[in-house]
Order: structure tokens, then C-alpha cells, then sequence
């Protein structure tokens, strides 16, 4: 799924919430998304989980979604199986399976003696677990987290904990927030920051903060422009005016004339099309972990050489730095 130029604001006058969002979400990932009170992450965690729509700007490549609430409508006229039975069915299962899967995962967050119980009368955790267990049986492909894990005991918080790492195992994606910094520590594949409606990496800072800490993993490209190449991809802007590019890369030219990018890897394929992508497109010549020794590399007719009857041969001794001028006949800001 790809957010493209992405805002939102409620009411025709009303101030804007998000704008301008640029969002890859890549299938078998874990996504953290962070931000004060306010700032604005569950208004982004509605537009992923296709419960709201943008004000402006699209989102393309929409998986299957589940969706856990910040506030569950706990007074809805069910039992706790009987809710979810139904929402198993609406999210496509049929026959007993999706009263099977409810009690099977009710059992698992220790709420199994809850089964019968109307939802109005459940306390607030084990209303909780329903609303974790709604999402959880359809095994989605995009899995949406608002504050799941508030009010769950601390068994079921680890139940929640494995059932995450288990949907991104099998592939799917999962999109979480949590003001615990500690929630899921050191197993996202992403962080980001909503910070005055900007989605920032959480490497990206803006002007006048300090710089972020500890980035993921990370993946450096070491790729060679053609002379005059520029960018396509990142049409959100810098402060400065110039595209921003997939991931924010440190970008360091080289002596040989090649620039070495060095991105979260979750941003990896995001930055690869914008440099394959650029006019001319940029020569990849290696992909590879940072950290790791050797990456994959290629030459000139390789699967990686797209495109490129750029010339590599004849490469500027000094490899530009890859912000420049959007491409002339890049597609206007919504
Ligand atoms: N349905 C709505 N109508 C009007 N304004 C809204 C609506 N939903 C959210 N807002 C406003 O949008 C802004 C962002 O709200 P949002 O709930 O997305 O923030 P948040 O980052 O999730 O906050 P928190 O950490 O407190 O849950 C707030 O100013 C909020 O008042």
C-alpha cells in the first residue's frame, strides 16, 4: 500500500491534521508510529485502516485490513462470541469457522469463561480482548493497532506481543501505536514521528531538534548517476524546497564518482524506484546490509542495470548529491 501526498483535516475550515504523507507500507513488516497527544496518529491509523478517507492526496495497493480501535464500542447488543462470530463473517469467514477461531482465540488471552458474557457487561480488559480478538481471527494483511495493549493484563499483553511477531512471520504487515516506548522494543522495522501533521522517519528531525537516535537496519546502495540525472521519486518537499528523497538516506559521495545511500532498510525498495526511476535513471551498483561485508552487486547488463543506457562510463568524477530538481514533467502536488 502507498500513501501519495496524503492530508487530512475535519471540517471544510478546519485546521489541517496530516499533510503531504509519503508512506511505503511494505508487506511482512512492523511499523511504529509515534507522536504527543493529538498530534494526529490516530487520524493516520484510521486512513491506513480504510475506516476514513484523505481530504486530499491517495492511497493505492489497499490489503486486507483489521483494524483495533483506540475506543471499542462496548455496548453493542452481543455476547462476546456472538460479536465475534459475526465480524469473523464479515470479514469473509464462513460456516464454523469463524466461531471456532473467536473461541480458540478468546482461550488464548485467558477470557474463554467470557465467551457468553454480553459485551456491555464485560470489564474494560476483557472488552479489550474482544477488540484485539475481532482483528486477530481474520488474519489480515494489514493489521492496524491503536493503543491495543492499554488495559490488557500483562498475560495477554504477551499473547499480543506473539500473535504481532506470528502475522508479520506469515507476511502480513502490522501498524502500531503505543505511548510504552518499551512496546515491542527493537523488533520494528520502522519508526515514524507525527510531528505537526508531517509523518517524519524517526530518523528525520526537524529544524532546531535534535537529531533522532538508534536507527534499525539498514541497507546502503551504492549507485552512479547519469550526467544531469534527477530524482522522480519523493515529491514531498524539504523544508529547504528540494524533493525529499524515499527514507531520508544519508547520501555520501564517493571518490570513484558513485554516491553511497545508506536508508532504513524498510525504505530500501522505495529509494531503489526513485533511483530507477529518475530521468535518466541512476546506475545501481551494489544493494547490501550495512554492517555486512558484500553486498549483491551488479554491472552494466545486469537485472539491476534497468534502464540505465545512462553510460555509466561516462560518470561525473564527482557524483552528484541526489536532491536535485524534480524531473520536468513530474505530476503536480494534489
Ligand atoms: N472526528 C474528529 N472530528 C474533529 N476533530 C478530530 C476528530 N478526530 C480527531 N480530531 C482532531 O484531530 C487531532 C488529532 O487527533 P488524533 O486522535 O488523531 O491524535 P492522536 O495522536 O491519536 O492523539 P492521542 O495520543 O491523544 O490518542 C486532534 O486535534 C483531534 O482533536
Amino acid at each position: 500500500m502507498r500513501l501519495d501526498g496524503v492530508g487530512r483535516r475535519y471540517g471544510v475550515r478546519g485546521p489541517w491534521v496530516l499533510r503531504e504523507v509519503q508512506l511505503d507500507v511494505p508487506a511482512g513488516a512492523l511499523l511504529r508510529i509515534e507522536g504527543t497527544n493529538g498530534s494526529g496518529k490516530s487520524t493516520l491509523l484510521r486512513l491506513l485502516a480504510g475506516i476514513d478517507r484523505p481530504t486530499t492526496g491517495r492511497i493505492t495497493g489497499r490489503p486486507r485490513s483489521a483494524y483495533v480501535p483506540e475506543r471499542f464500542p462496548s455496548a453493542l447488543p452481543f455476547t462476546a462470541v456472538g460479536y465475534l462470530t459475526h465480524l469473523g463473517r464479515i470479514h469473509g469467514l464462513r460456516g464454523p469457522e469463524p466461531a471456532r477461531r473467536a473461541t480458540e482465540w478468546l482461550a488464548r488471552f485467558g477470557a474463554a469463561g467470557h465467551a457468553r458474557t454480553p459485551l456491555a457487561e464485560l470489564s474494560k480488559g476483557t472488552s479489550q480482548k474482544v477488540a484485539v480478538v475481532q482483528a486477530l481471527l481474520a488474519e489480515p494483511e494489514l493489521l492496524v493497532l491503536d493503543e491495543a495493549w492499554t488495559g490488557l493484563d500483562q498475560g495477554a499483553r504477551e499473547v499480543l506481543d506473539r500473535a504481532v511477531a506470528e502475522r508479520v512471520a506469515d507476511g502480513g504487515t502490522v501498524v502500531f501505536v503505543d505511548h510504552d516506548p518499551q512496546r515491542l522494543a527493537g523488533a520494528a522495522d520502522a519508526r515514524y514521528r507525527v510531528v505537526d501533521g508531517r509523518l517524519l522517519t524517526h530518523e528525520e528531525s526537524l529544524p532546531g531538534e535534535e537529531p533522532a537516535s538508534a536507527p534499525g537496519p539498514r541497507v546502503i546502495i551504492e549507485a552512479e548517476a547519469a550526467p544531469g540525472a534527477a530524482l522522480s521519486g519523493g515529491t514531498e518537499r524539504s523544508s529547504a524546497g528540494a524533493p525529499r528523497l524515499p527514507g531520508a538516506p544519508e547520501v555520501v559521495p564517493q571518490p570513484d564518482g558513485t554516491t553511497r545511500l545508506t536508508v532504513p532498510a524498510v525504505h530500501s525498495d522505495a529509494l531503489l524506484r526513485a533511483l530507477l526511476t529518475a530521468r535518466p535513471p541512476w546506475h545501481i551498483r551494489s544493494v547490501g546490509r550495512a554492517g555486512a561485508e558484500a553486498g549483491v552487486r551488479s554491472g552494466p547488463g545486469t537485472a539491476t542495470d534497468v534502464g540505465s543506457g545512462s553510460g555509466t562510463a561516462d560518470a561525473p568524477a564527482a557524483a552528484p548529491t541526489p536532491t536535485l530538481a524534480p524531473a520536468p514533467d513530474e505530476a503536480p502536488h494534489p
